[in-house]
């Protein structure tokens, strides 16, 4: 199943808004962000992708931890919502397990194809986190298969994620080579535990290569060079937004609860012009002032 040449072509003609991201920067960065404010962060400060990550809008939308209480359709609106905030950047979107089966695959895909997403990651596992569980290699491939011609010639991505790593990294390896056999762009061995491990996904693996760089995580935190040189194409870079939303939102307001003002705390805020600008305010005034010479006259 699985070989050791390492190309970047086996998926031929085929090219993506990713595939040319991919193209142009060498690697592409991907912060993972959760809400339409996030989005719009990283727009403003010029990142061409970003991972709408299942976790963080867990998080966000939910209140609640990533396993498995986010539906499909909740993830759908969230991204078009994230899309519509931020259009210059390209969304890989979390898509979790499908949602079930290979139709429910299809219908999940259909449904984030039209959120003006640029792809999916699809993952095998049935539970998240603690207790991962993956399902079997043969049921994920079908998925993924499933996936691809949902896409069809669809500007699309398709990352196929595996979290295999638990039972051994020669399996994790070999299913990836599988899933991108089933027509995947890219593969995502989650949680290699060393740069030598790293290395060996990289030599082992088919395609394009998505990196997971989780604070606190079993994989070694690396700048985009870094991996570019271990073989990546992708970064993964799912927490740190919501984890920074959530520090500033903790400490801001813990203050506020002492001491019932923000007065000593200003610095660490936006401006009303920063924020406003951040939204777009100056840009929507613009446009709404074109339609001004329609107003009704006053009598
Ligand atoms: C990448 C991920 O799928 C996500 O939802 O952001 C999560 C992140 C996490 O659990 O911290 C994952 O790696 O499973
Ligand atoms: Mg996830």
């Amino acid at each position: 199943m699985a070989n050791s040449t390492v190309s970047v072509a086996v998926n031929g003609p085929r090219k993506t808004r990713m595939h040319r991201l991919i193209e142009e920067e060498g690697i592409v960065l991907m912060p993972g962000i959760f809400d339409a404010l996030s989005a719009a962060v990283l727009q403003s400060l010029g990142f061409r992708a970003g991972f709408i990550s299942g976790y963080a809008v867990s998080a966000s939308r939910l209140g609640m931890p990533d396993i498995g209480l986010l539906t499909p359709p909740e993830m759908a609106d969230a991204a078009r919502a994230i899309c519509a905030a931020a259009p210059n950047v390209a969304f890989i979107v979390d898509a979790d397990t499908g949602g079930g089966n290979a139709l429910n695959v299809q219908k999940t895909v259909r449904d984030l194809m039209t959120t003006g997403a640029a792809g999916l990651i699809k993952f095998g596992q049935r539970r998240h986190m603690q207790g991962k569980q993956v399902i079997p290699a043969h049921e994920h491939a079908a998925k993924i298969a499933a996936a691809r011609e949902a896409i069809g010639d669809s500007d699309f991505f398709l990352i196929a994620r595996t979290d295999a790593r638990a039972g051994g990294l020669s399996d994790a390896i070999a299913r990836a080579n599988l899933y991108m056999e089933a027509g995947a762009d890219a593969c995502f061995v989650e949680a290699p535990r060393s740069d030598d491990e790293m290395r060996e996904v990289c030599k082992r693996t088919n395609g394009f290569r998505s990196a997971n760089m989780l604070e606190g995580g079993y994989t070694p935190l690396h700048t985009p060079q870094e991996l570019k040189e271990l073989g990546f194409h992708l970064i993964v870079h799912s927490t740190t937004a919501v984890y920074a939303s959530a520090r500033v939102l903790i400490d801001v307001l813990k203050v506020m609860k002492e001491e019932g003002t923000s007065r000593d705390q200003l610095h660490k805020l936006t401006t009303f012009e920063e924020f406003n600008s951040l939204i777009g305010l100056k840009k929507l005034n613009e446009i709404g002032g074109r339609y001004d010479k329609f107003r009704v006259p006053p009598n």
